[in-house]
C-alpha cells in the first residue's frame, strides 16, 4: 500500500477561481446560486462571501470519516458551535456539512466540513465524496478498540477513492474518557507514524485539540507549496 504524506501543503480552490462562491451550499446540503443571489460577489477582487456573510479567500473541503459512534458529528458541532451534543446518540444518515471560516496567517479559509455516516450501509455514499476532498480527518474512539483496529481499512479505502495528495490527520477522539481508555495514546502515535500522517487526541466534550486539529488542516490545505 502506498503511504500518504501527512499534512503536505496543498493549494485549495481560491475564491475567485471555483464554483465555491458562485454556487454556495446551504447547511442543509442544498445548492443555491450564491453568486447571483448574493449580489454577484464573484466579482470581488480578492474575497468571496459565504452564506453567513463572512468573506473568505480560499475554500477547502474537509471530510470527517471513521466508524459509527466515534464522535464525528460531535467534533464538527464542537468546532462550529462550541457546544457538545450529549445524550442519546443519533447516527448520521448519508452525509451533511457545515461551513466555518478560519484565519490562516492573513488569509481567510472557508472550511466546508462534510460529516459522513460511519455505518457500513452508507459507505457507497461516502465514496462518492472522497474525490473532491482536500483533507480528511480520520477518527477513532479511544474507548472503542475495534474503531482503532478499523483505521487501516479506512486508510485503504481512502487510498482507493481520495486524491493522491489529500491531507490526512488521525484523531483519537473521546480523549476525556481516560478511565475507559482501550487504546493507548502511543498506539495512535505509532500507527500515524507508520502512515506518515499527523496524530492527536481530541475531545468533542471538553474541546481538547478540536480547534487545533481544524486549524492545522486549514493551514496545510490552504498554503501553496
Ligand atoms: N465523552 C465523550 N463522548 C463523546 C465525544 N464525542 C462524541 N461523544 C458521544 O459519542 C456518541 C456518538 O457521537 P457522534 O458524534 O454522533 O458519532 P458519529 O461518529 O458522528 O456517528 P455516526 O453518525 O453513526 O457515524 C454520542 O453519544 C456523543 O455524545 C467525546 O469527545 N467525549
Amino acid at each position: 500500500m502506498s503511504k500518504k504524506k501527512g499534512l503536505s501543503k496543498r493549494e485549495c480552490a481560491t475564491a475567485r477561481s471555483t464554483k465555491a462562491h458562485t454556487v454556495s451550499l446551504e447547511p442543509s446540503g442544498k445548492a443555491t446560486n450564491g453568486g447571483a443571489g448574493n449580489g454577484g460577489h464573484d466579482r470581488l477582487d480578492r474575497s468571496a462571501l459565504n452564506n453567513s456573510n463572512e468573506f473568505y479567500d480560499v475554500a477547502c473541503k474537509v471530510m470527517l470519516v471513521g466508524d459509527s459512534g466515534v464522535g464525528k458529528t460531535c467534533l464538527l458541532v464542537r468546532f462550529k458551535d462550541g457546544a457538545f451534543l450529549s445524550g442519546s446518540f443519533i447516527s448520521t444518515v448519508g452525509i451533511d456539512f457545515r461551513n466555518k471560516v478560519v484565519a490562516v496567517d492573513d488569509a481567510k479559509v472557508k472550511l466546508q466540513i462534510w460529516d459522513t455516516a460511519g455505518q457500513e450501509r452508507f459507505r457507497s455514499v461516502t465514496h462518492a465524496y472522497y474525490r473532491d476532498a482536500h483533507a480528511l480527518l480520520l477518527l477513532y474512539d479511544i474507548t472503542n478498540r475495534p474503531s482503532f483496529e478499523n483505521i487501516r481499512a479506512w486508510l485503504t479505502e481512502i487510498h482507493e477513492y481520495a486524491q493522491q495528495n489529500v491531507v490526512i490527520m488521525l484523531l483519537g477522539n473521546k480523549g476525556d474518557m481516560t478511565a475507559e481508555r482501550a487504546v493507548k495514546k502511543d498506539e495512535g502515535e505509532r500507527l500515524a507514524k507508520e502512515y506518515g500522517i499527523p496524530f492527536m487526541e481530541t475531545s468533542a466534550k471538553t474541546g481538547l485539540n478540536v480547534e487545533l486539529a481544524f486549524t492545522a488542516i486549514a493551514n496545510a490545505t490552504s498554503t501553496p507549496h
